[in-house]
């Protein structure tokens, strides 16, 4: 009884959060017409009934707590980091004792960034040292599931991996590559939930080939991809003059994260079912009438047709999410953002561009595309961070 009493305090306590439309509810409903969008008969009624809510009672009596509702909260943590930080910079009246430093200690900070500079030399868009320690580690992260050795990778090699990062975390790095991120870490308001989420997500890759349902796979999503956008908002900033929340912000980041993810997934359909997976909702899959068999028989159908045209539809409203997001990052950090945004969009076009075959063709951008794309994000890049109070968007 005491179990049913606090099941329906929990969910009247949701309702009344809902009614209040505090900034969860709102991005909740804005992100549940996402989890709405496919399958739904009628597209005029895909925003009025959301399928996902934060908190979902089983049969049983357990109260779920919804992908959508895990993930908002690390996005809450991290905007309250931001916001402390800034808060401190604002209080800090004293001059701050010198720091000391070790002996040679700058020398070798000096290496390890340039070590993580070979790393990721062919990536200009990592122009800064911090990028460049981030993207040290997400190489070396990458190499672990997708590089020669991954077939030998097994749960305790991540739980090590895991400690490894709590102890860079800690000021206690391992080589070179993590003294780098220890570093980068340190300065800015970047918390190591994000961090271990990722390694979260290749625990996943493991033991999970099938996704039951959107809010499955929204999970995996964010695990691989959008803790990267989390990752990199502290260090990309935010532009001084922008009235955006930090958390709509962080929204946007995780949003374009989630939207590559999809994105990739879409493209690589044959692909990844030569693995035996299938990285789609088996729900949606099966309204479509649509099985696993059909997957692996690759062939391009109308059901299936109609069943990408909604998932690229979903794909497309997180990069839309994404936008808002962008204009309110730093100046510098723009450029980079909006072509590897409008790039990856475009690989949503040619999927439709190969009338949906993405069991025998890899949809690309071609060169030609990608340096027209290139002036276009330069442009959108001038466009000014939001100084006027937009609802839903304002500090
Ligand atoms: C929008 C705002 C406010 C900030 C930007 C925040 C960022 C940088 C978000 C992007 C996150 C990101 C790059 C996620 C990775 C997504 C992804 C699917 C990468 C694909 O990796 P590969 O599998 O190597 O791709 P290819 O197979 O296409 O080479």
């Amino acid at each position: 009884i005491r179990e049913s009493r606090s099941l329906t305090g929990a969910v009247r306590a949701q309702r009344r959060r809902r009614r209040r439309k505090s900034n969860w509810s709102l991005y909740s409903l804005f992100a549940d017409s996402k989890f709405a969008c496919v399958g739904s008969p009628e597209p005029e009624k895909e925003f009025k009934f959301p399928i996902c809510s934060s908190l979902v009672a089983s049969p049983a009596g357990e109260v779920a707590v919804s992908s959508e509702k895990k993930v908002y909260d690390v996005v809450l943590k991290q905007a309250a980091l931001v916001e402390k930080q800034l808060r401190k910079k604002t209080a800090a009246v004293e001059v701050a004792p010198e720091e000391v430093v070790v002996p040679g200690a700058n020398s070798l900070l000096k290496e390890a960034y340039e070590r993580c500079g070979e790393v990721c030399e062919e990536n200009s868009a990592y122009d800064s040292r911090e990028k460049k320690s981030y993207l040290g580690h997400l190489r070396r992260i990458d190499e672990l599931v997708d590089g020669p050795n991954a077939f030998h990778i097994t749960p305790t090699a991540l739980d090590r991996w895991e400690a490894r990062l709590e102890d860079v975390f800690a000021g206690r790095p391992y080589d070179m590559l993590d003294a780098a991120l220890s570093d980068t870490v340190s300065y800015f308001p970047v918390d190591i939930q994000p961090f271990k989420d990722m390694i979260e997500g290749m625990r996943l890759d493991l033991k999970k080939s099938r996704y039951k349902n959107f809010d499955e796979l929204y999970l995996y999503c964010y695990y691989v991809a959008g803790t990267v956008g989390l990752m990199s908002v502290p260090v990309m900033g935010i532009a001084p003059e922008s009235q955006a929340t930090t958390e709509s912000v962080y929204n946007s980041a995780l949003a374009l994260g989630i939207a590559n993810q999809l994105t990739n997934i879409l493209r690589d359909v044959g692909e990844d079912a030569r693995r035996g997976r299938v990285y789609l909702p088996q729900d949606e899959l099966a309204q479509a009438g649509l099985s696993d068999e059909d997957i692996f028989n690759g062939k391009v159908t109308d059901r299936w047709r109609s069943f990408m045209k909604n998932q690229i539809k979903r794909a497309r409203m997180f990069f839309q999410e994404a936008e808002d997001g962008v204009t309110e990052l730093n100046q510098a950090s723009r450029w980079p953002v909006w072509a590897s945004l409008l790039l990856y969009r475009q690989i949503l076009d040619e999927i439709e561009a190969n009338d949906y075959d993405n069991f025998t063709k890899r949809a690309y951008v071609s060169k030609g595309k990608k340096l027209m794309a290139l002036p276009v994000a330069y442009g959108r890049t001038l466009i000014r961070s939001s100084r006027k109070k937009k609802p839903g968007l304002v500090k």
